[in-house]
């Protein structure tokens, strides 16, 4: 380790890595810290994410592959099957993967990519000279350092302090925060190229339980539901209702819990030599909580406008503020969007959702234009529309397609 580099990354997840790899791969002098001594482990998530947007960063590993997902399988409260399979996105759909192997897979394309990436180190605090972030102060092996940089990238999840430390206001209120709870499950029984996804309010309320193949008869078995919608009611009780109910022979070989925020976007991601990405910047999807293609998305842009900052001279907030406008103009379009439909479907009653699963049960989503869909809407239900209508205008204004995406 030296005592000077163009950036410091501090977080090795999938938005730490990828924010390395990019400023590594564009000449920058590059540091990546991971709290933690082996990258990927242990991971709070369901694992699922989309094949055409995974593809626009990494070519697809076995190692890293559990199953190839060919569509969803989703249940209304009384058992209505509504199923989107792989034609809707041209064969495209997605991947459920070991993030264990995934995570360090791009940590070690960040090294390749020449930077110096290290583990068992943990940022405890920012230099900030005048208002401006000079570096980072770490702790590795029980001694403590101070490291400057023209740039440090908050890269450190949902439980983020660099951007706190920074003064950036990232906190999610508890009612804004979806609580999950998730089982690693052997002996799982379901076919393993379908997600599966259990909706209702007394199996998840104002959320959902996922069921994610991971390859071998395994599968990921979680919930996520909203604090300020479940009153007493834990996730880990519902999922082990859910699990006794549906799924009496699986076999728990691993337990994950952790939060998803689903509050929509923070008002500022950056500061005066200071860059936050992924989770720490709160770039996850609202309804879905998937968070690795937004992060990496997010780690990509951050990478090359600090490569153009530091080229620049200018690593102001004013010099970082294109990475604030390319990502809230992409990612956070998304998330937007994201959040019209999750504050609509929060307040659904079971009926409404049976009878939205009734009337897109028999829907052929292979040859589904825009106006099939709002026809199905419209039939399970007028409020539904009316409260989606900024949605619609959104998709028509930017020709966005119907494209299944995790
Ligand atoms: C239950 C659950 C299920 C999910 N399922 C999905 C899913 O199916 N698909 C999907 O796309 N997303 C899912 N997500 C979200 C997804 O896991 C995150 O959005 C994604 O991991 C964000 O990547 P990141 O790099 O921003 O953060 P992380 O992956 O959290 O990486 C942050 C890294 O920073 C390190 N770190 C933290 N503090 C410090 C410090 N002080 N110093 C050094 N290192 C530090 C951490 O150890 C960690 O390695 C799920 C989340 C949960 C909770």
């Amino acid at each position: 380790m030296k005592n000077e580099y163009d950036i410091i990354v501090v977080g090795a997840g999938p938005a730490g890595s990828i924010t390395a790899k990019t400023a590594a791969e564009k000449g920058l002098d590059v540091l990546l810290i991971e709290k933690r001594q082996e990258i990927g482990d242990p991971i709070r998530c369901a694992e699922g994410v989309g094949k055409y947007n995974l593809e626009q960063h990494i070519e697809p590993d076995p190692r890293w592959i559990c199953a190839d997902v060919k569509g969803s399988r989703i249940f209304s409260p009384d058992g209505t099957m509504v199923e989107m399979a792989e034609e809707i996105s041209g064969g495209e759909v997605g991947y459920v993967l070991e993030r264990k192997i995934f995570d360090r897979a791009l940590a070690n394309e960040s090294a390749l990519a020449g930077a110096e990436v290290m583990v068992k180190t943990r940022a405890t605090d920012l230099i900030i000279e005048g208002n401006t972030v000079c570096g980072i102060k770490l702790m590795h092996l029980g001694e403590e350092h101070e490291v400057r940089s023209k740039i440090v990238i908050g890269a450190d999840g949902m439980e983020s302090k660099v951007g706190r430390w920074a003064g950036i206001n990232t906190s999610v209120k508890p009612a804004d925060m979806e609580t999950c709870a998730q089982y690693l499950v052997a002996n799982a029984n379901i076919d393993q190229e379908f997600c599966y996804f259990y909706l209702g309010n007394e199996v998840a309320p104002a959320g959902y339980i996922w069921l994610f193949p991971k390859g071998g008869n395994k599968a990921n078995v979680g919930i996520g539901i909203l604090g300020s919608e479940s009153g007493e009611q834990r996730a880990i009780d519902l999922l082990n209702d859910f699990m006794e109910k549906n799924m009496p022979e699986a076999r728990i070989i691993e337990m994950v819990v952790g939060g998803v925020p689903v509050s929509g976007t923070i008002d500022r991601t950056i500061a005066n030599g200071l860059i936050l990405v992924g989770d720490a910047a709160r770039q996850s999807d609202p309804i879905t909580g998937g968070g690795i293609i937004n992060a990496m998305d997010a780690g990509k842009i951050a990478g090359e406008v600090a490569a153009k900052a530091i080229r620049n001279g200018d690593c102001s907030e004013k010099g970082l503020q294109e990475y604030e406008d390319l990502w809230r103009d992409t990612i956070g379009r998304e998330i937007d969007n994201s959040l019209i439909v999750k504050e609509t479907f929060v307040n659904f009653t079971d009926e409404d959702l049976n009878s939205l699963a009734k009337s897109l049960q028999n829907v052929n989503f292979t040859s589904m234009s825009l106006m099939d869909l709002l026809l199905a809407l419209f039939k399970a239900n007028k409020k539904l529309l009316w409260n989606l209508r900024g949605l619609f205008k959104d998709i028509v204004k930017n020709d966005i397609d119907f494209k299944y995406r995790t």
